[in-house]
């Protein structure tokens, strides 16, 4: 994308998150502009008083201009100074609010994606790391404030000789290169350290990560942690000891220029004085004119050049930005779906950057208000049947239908109301139950309630103090709890049962129950699926005895269909051994 067009796109999505925190940069920077000139100006006028009529009253009002117009501007300035401070803190705020919308609406294949993930870190990077984005919009002000300070500038050295703007034109430009080489070796440098910085970031993660403090312990994981902190670590030293040494010399070059062009400006003003051309205070205003112009120049083609830099980044910014979410396609909504039969029309499916296929030809019809069990080997492709289904990923091949509707057709966010399911590692958040549960408009206490004792978790429900506003982790409450995995798991599925959806889908979920809990799940489970549609996966098979069809997968094939009865019959079949073999193991114990 060329940078003009990147520049504009970014502007207007900044303007478009917060118009407020422009107008009050715009602002700001024409104030910010107009300042200098009362110090360049006012001075020649009070010395060449001074030095010729040295008319009291004229002094005094040079003097009050000076002290009055420095006030104004200063008290202006450092108003204005507060408020785009406070603006760029809200407008933050706002952006990160805006990103973190962003991911969250992502496809969840691309969350899995290497490139997609590098981008990301390239893009947060830029913005995090770099304040790419603090930086382009104070560019943009600076460029606009330099160009009116250096109108006015430019005139009033014009007047002494248009040569010497050139002059100060070949010093600034040496040191915007100089400054644009630094700006690239930074870029690649930058560049080349984005995939050590994850991997460092990761690994410091995981030692303050309390999660993982277990198996840290116990399989003296620390060691490891640190040896492999150290190696990313060694690499990034490399990387920017590099970039600072030669930055350093940049830096040191561009000072040189600094001080040659203080040189040749004093010493021509200085023979002008002599030669009796210029008074003394032409020479206090023009060299403060050249001193001001070299600065704003400098500022301007650092500030353009930097932009330009910034856009490299941008790029990322951008790209992220507009990452299209396939999930977001779609024109049919809920109330649109009559039919709640489910089928899988020849469905392959292989995840990301895989050449082998996971699900291969997958044809399967299930209707409403069956109850389908899934179950087979463990890498069998049972769980990514049901990414499919909830359109965590869409199928590489094939397709798959509710009712009459191909479910690409119906709107996302749609279509999971539609799904209430429980994953093998489903997510509790750190809120409170109540919070947690509220997954449906207008749910009652009641009916959380009897969800909750559906789910089994009445008993656990009755010896909190805070019962249902007990806060889940003790991330962001001191008195949150730490519930088990079978709590959890019957929190989990309380909360899919309060989705009140058609189709509910249970990944293992039973496999964190004492024997006892499940049972009573089991016990009630026509109550607690009422008519919907059931699909679980589980490797306990005495589940398979309250479905109507189990289907046995295998290699990513369906390679048995029907029901428990029947497939239990057929002594050579993969579902009878492993049944069997559960049961004997049982039986033996
Ligand atoms: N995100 C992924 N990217 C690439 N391959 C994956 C991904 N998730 C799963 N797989 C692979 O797909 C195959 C099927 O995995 P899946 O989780 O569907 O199996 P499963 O039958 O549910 O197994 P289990 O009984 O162990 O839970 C496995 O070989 C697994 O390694």
């Amino acid at each position: 994308m060329k940078n003009s067009k990147l520049l504009l796109y970014f502007y207007r999505m900044v303007f478009s998150i917060s118009p407020a925190y422009v107008f009050t940069i715009l602002l700001s920077t024409a104030f910010q502009a107009a300042a200098p000139f009362i110090n360049i100006i006012v001075p020649k006028l009070i010395i060449d008083e001074l030095m010729g009529g040295q008319d009291r009253g004229k002094l005094l009002l040079y003097a009050s201009i000076l002290i009055l117009g420095n006030l104004f501007f200063k008290l202006l300035n450092s108003y204005f100074l507060k408020k785009v401070e406070v603006g760029e803190r809200k407008f933050g705020f706002q952006l990160d609010s805006y990103l973190g919308n962003k991911c969250v609406d992502m496809d969840f294949e691309n969350v899995e994606k290497s490139e997609i993930l590098d981008l990301k870190e390239k893009a947060f990077f830029a913005i995090y790391n770099l304040s790419a984005v603090r930086r382009t919009i104070e560019n943009g002000a600076a460029i606009i404030n330099q160009i009116i300070t250096l109108v006015g500038l430019g005139y009033i050295l014009s007047i002494l000789n248009p040569l010497i703007i050139l002059v100060l034109l070949l010093i600034v430009c040496m040191n915007a290169l100089l400054f644009k080489k630094m700006e690239r070796i930074q870029y690649e440098d930058n560049q080349k350290a984005v995939y050590d910085n994850r991997a460092f970031g990761y690994y410091i993660n995981l030692t303050s990560d309390f999660s993982m403090g277990k198996d840290v312990r116990l399989y003296n994981g620390a060691p490891l942690l640190i040896q492999k902190m150290k190696y990313f670590m060694d690499n990034l030293l490399v990387i920017y000891s590099r970039l600072f040494t030669e930055t350093g010399k940049c830096t040191g070059l561009s000072n040189i220029n600094v001080q040659l062009q203080i040189v040749i400006v004093y010493a021509y003003l200085a023979v002008k004085v002599i030669a009796e051309k210029i008074t003394i205070g032409s020479f206090t205003m023009y060299a403060g004119a050249a001193k001001s112009f070299s600065d704003s120049l400098l500022s301007f083609i650092n500030a353009f050049i930097d932009i330009n830099q910034l856009c490299m980044y941008l790029e990322m910014f951008m790209k992220f930005d507009q990452l299209e979410s396939k999930a977001m396609e779609g024109i049919y909504t809920k109330e649109d779906i009559k039919d709640y039969t489910i089928e899988f029309r020849n469905v392959s499916f292989a995840y990301p950057g895989k050449k082998e296929y996971t699900l291969k030809d997958i044809s399967i019809t299930i209707k409403p208000g069956e109850r389908l069990s899934i179950v087979g080997l463990n890498g069998a492709g049972k769980t990514t049947f049901i990414k499919l289904l909830t359109r965590l990923y869409e199928p590489t091949s094939g397709d798959i239908y509710l009712g009459q509707t191909n479910i690409r057709e119906i709107k996302y966010e749609e279509y999971v109301k539609l799904l209430a399911v429980v994953f093998q590692d489903f997510k509790l958040l750190s809120y409170t139950i109540r919070d947690n549960l509220n997954v449906r408009d207008g749910i009652e206490e009641q009916v959380m309630l009897e969800e909750l004792e559906k789910a089994g978790f009445a008993k656990d429900l009755e010896k909190l103090e805070k019962g249902i506003d007990t806060s889940i982790y003790k991330d962001l409450d001191k008195s949150g709890v730490e519930f088990s995995g079978g709590q959890s798991q019957k929190l989990a599925i309380a909360r899919a049962l309060c989705k009140d959806s058609p189709i509910v889908i249970l990944d293992e979920p039973t496999s964190a129950l004492d024997p006892i809990s499940e049972y009573e799940v089991y016990k009630s489970f026509d109550k607690l699926m009422e008519g919907k549609t059931a699909i679980y996966i589980s490797h306990r098979l005495s589940s398979t005895r309250f479905s109507d069809k189990i289907a046995v997968f295998n290699n990513g094939m369906i390679v048995e269909y029907g029901p428990h009865s029947e497939l239990i019959k057929q002594n050579e079949s993969l579902y009878a051994t492993m049944f069997k073999t559960q049961a004997k193991y049982y039986l033996e114990a």
